[in-house]
């Protein structure tokens, strides 16, 4: 539903009555803000682009920085990571931080303002398009800090995504926009860049039930596995195949540009296993990657699996640790659900 436009509904504003309402406390709100405020800043570096130096890897004299997840890291990677680990470290709403480019979690320090919420994220989601100005993204998941731990390690962020108070990402392409949960649906946001606030632009976004748009990694056909080769091998069979449609694909190779799509549109995005990467376990992180989307798309109507479970009730075991990813419209969901349970079944 689309919001009075006459009278605009800031970030601000919306959070108020959400907490006026019980459905959020003073310092979930606030923990908030302090994000959405560090979005804004990542949002006017990667605007500035070239002009700003910010494009290339980060590393010097040729040597590239390669982050925990075996990754060369770029500047806007170390740049977004630092806004957020900055603006957050003071908040004064946080026991700790734990982030893609960092080994292992944060502690907030005894000099610094302390609060019981535990804050993860990816600080540019779809690192491979920055330097080619395609849509990149922040993502974020908040969890509570287990009563009586002082100083949080690794393992008090293990909480399974069921968990999480609130999760959003920030889309930073040809308009700014934060889209959030609080588990009391999903709404999105658009930086209104003259006032430099986020105003709302659709609260409870509705992801259609049903799709005929797929979003996957084509070129890694060959490495799937066999539920996946049927499942999607069906899809391109089209109206004259199984499943009686035609089927579009679009693939953005941002996760965060490629979920808006699926949260505005509808559709199913998936990141399946494949022999590539299942020695990981899968390409995309639990914790900050799929955890989040699932739950903004869960608040959406939709639904979210690693193709055998539902994602939220996955039981972390590591923090970077990685899962296949399906989500989107509730019935297509279902139905590669499907695919891997009758393979499964023999
Ligand atoms: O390069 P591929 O295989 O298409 O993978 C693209 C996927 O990897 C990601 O870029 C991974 O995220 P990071 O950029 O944060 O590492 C996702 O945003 C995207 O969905």
């Amino acid at each position: 539903m689309s919001p009075n436009p006459a009278t605009p509904v800031s970030l601000t504003r919306h959070l108020l009555e959400e907490q006026r309402a019980g459905r959020i406390n003073a310092d979930l709100r606030l923990l908030i803000e302090v994000v959405a405020r560090a979005c804004k800043s990542i949002s006017i570096a990667v605007g500035k682009g070239a002009l700003g130096g910010v494009l290339g890897d980060a590393g010097t004299a040729g040597e590239a920085s390669i982050n925990i997840q075996g990754e060369a890291q770029k500047k806007l990677d170390v740049l977004s990571n630092e806004i957020l680990m900055e603006a957050n470290a003071w908040g004064g709403h946080l026991a700790g931080l734990a982030s893609e480019e960092m080994d292992h979690s944060v502690p907030i320090s005894d000099a610094q303002p302390r609060g019981n919420y535990l804050l993860l994220f990816d600080p540019l989601d779809g690192s491979s398009n920055i330097d080619v100005n395609i849509s990149v993204g922040t993502i974020f998941s908040v969890l509570r800090c287990p009563d009586g731990i002082g100083q949080p390690g690794d393992e008090h962020y293990l909480q399974p995504g069921t968990d999480q108070v609130a999760a959003g990402y920030c889309t930073y392409g040809p308009s700014t926009m934060l889209v959030l949960t609080i588990g009391h649906g999903t709404h999105a946001f658009t930086l209104d860049r003259e006032i430099g606030s986020f105003v709302l632009t659709q609260r409870g976004m509705a992801i259609p039930e049903d799709t005929k748009e797929f979003a996957v990694n084509m070129s890694n056909q060959r490495f799937w596995e066999a539920p996946m080769q049927a499942y999607v091998g069906d899809l391109l069979a089209g109206k004259e195949g199984p499943r009686g449609k035609d089927f579009n694909m679009r693939w953005v190779a941002s996760m965060v540009a490629d979920v808006h799509r699926i949260l505005t549109r509808g559709g199913i995005f998936s990141y399946p296993l494949d022999s590539k990467c299942a020695a990981k376990g899968g390409k995309l992180r639990l914790m900050y990657e799929a955890n989040p989307m699932a739950f903004l798309v869960e608040q959406a109507g939709g639904a979210a699996s690693t193709g055998r479970q539902r994602m939220l009730e996955v039981q972390p075991t590591g923090l970077h640790q990685r899962v296949p990813v399906f989500l989107g419209s509730r019935t297509e969901v279902e139905a590669a659900v499907k695919y891997h349970a009758e393979h499964d079944a023999g």
